[in-house]
């Protein structure tokens, strides 16, 4: 029996992969796996338990044994760590930077895998992350590889936060964002490259709807080519 189909959806930060995947997610009735929100939760962890960014030794304990949990409800998802919610508190920009540190370390990545890939399940998967369609699915049917210029996302994500009623400034995101996508490029294991079968989708002039309307294009091809 052949596994169930994957799409993957990987960029920079503020993209609008997370946006795009959901979407897709709901239009196909399919899964949504959420990689970044892992990385993040690991880096509350990391906070919370008060060990370096860089003690790798440390950190791929608790990356194996992490307790976190996604609920979905008619409201949306809520990402659950050792029993708190943790849903709002891993979207800062703060635990953003560390998120992409303990990212870098290889065995930490390794010790994550399994979880990531357990969320391949019928009817389908929509995987959103730096390394997808690289390292977690490299079979997945259809890749797809969203970026937009770094103002532009450094102004979305400041749209984000501002709604969200954090305290933000945009001189200050478009540094973080610029910083996190060295770190994200420039690593030597998984770096946020396009894998060699994806597709890409510039965002920078293009509407959430233009999106969604390219993306689904690619995927009906795609996934007709399959069948
Ligand atoms: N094409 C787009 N045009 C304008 N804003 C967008 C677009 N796609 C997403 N956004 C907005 O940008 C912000 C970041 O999107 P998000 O999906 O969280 O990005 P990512 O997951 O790549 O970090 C959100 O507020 C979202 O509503
Ligand atoms: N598949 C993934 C997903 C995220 N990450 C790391 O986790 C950090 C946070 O990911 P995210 O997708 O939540 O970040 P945003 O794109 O939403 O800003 C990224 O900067 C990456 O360093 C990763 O290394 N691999």
């Amino acid at each position: 029996m052949h596994p169930s189909p994957v799409v993957t959806v990987d960029g920079p930060s503020g993209a609008g992969k997370g946006t795009l995947s959901s979407l897709l997610a709901t239009k196909l009735g399919w899964h949504f796996l959420d990689s970044g929100a892992i990385y993040r939760v690991l880096a509350v962890a990391t906070l919370h338990h008060d060990l370096p960014c860089d003690d790798e030794d440390s950190i791929v304990p608790l990356a194996t044994g992490l307790d976190v949990s996604f609920e979905t409800n008619a409201e949306g998802t809520r990402i659950i760590l050792e029993g708190e919610d943790v849903t709002d508190d891993i979207r800062t920009e703060q635990v953003g930077a560390v998120a992409s540190k303990v990212a870098a370390l290889p065995r930490v990545r390794e010790a994550l895998l399994r979880r990531q890939r357990a969320f391949q399940q019928e009817p389908g998967l929509v995987a959103d992350g730096r390394d997808m369609g690289t390292v977690v699915f490299p079979d997945a049917e259809v890749k797809i590889f969203l970026t937009a210029s770094a103002e532009a996302r450094a102004e979305r994500r400041y749209g984000q936060l501002k709604a969200k009623g954090m305290d933000v400034n945009i001189a200050r995101l478009l540094t973080d964002i610029q910083a996190r996508d060295e770190r994200d490029t420039n690593r030597s294991v998984a770096p946020l490259v396009p894998a060699e079968d994806a597709v890409t989708i510039d965002s920078t002039d293009l509407d959430i709807d233009q999106v969604f309307e390219k993306a689904m294009e690619v995927i009906n091809s795609r996934l007709d080519v399959v069948r």
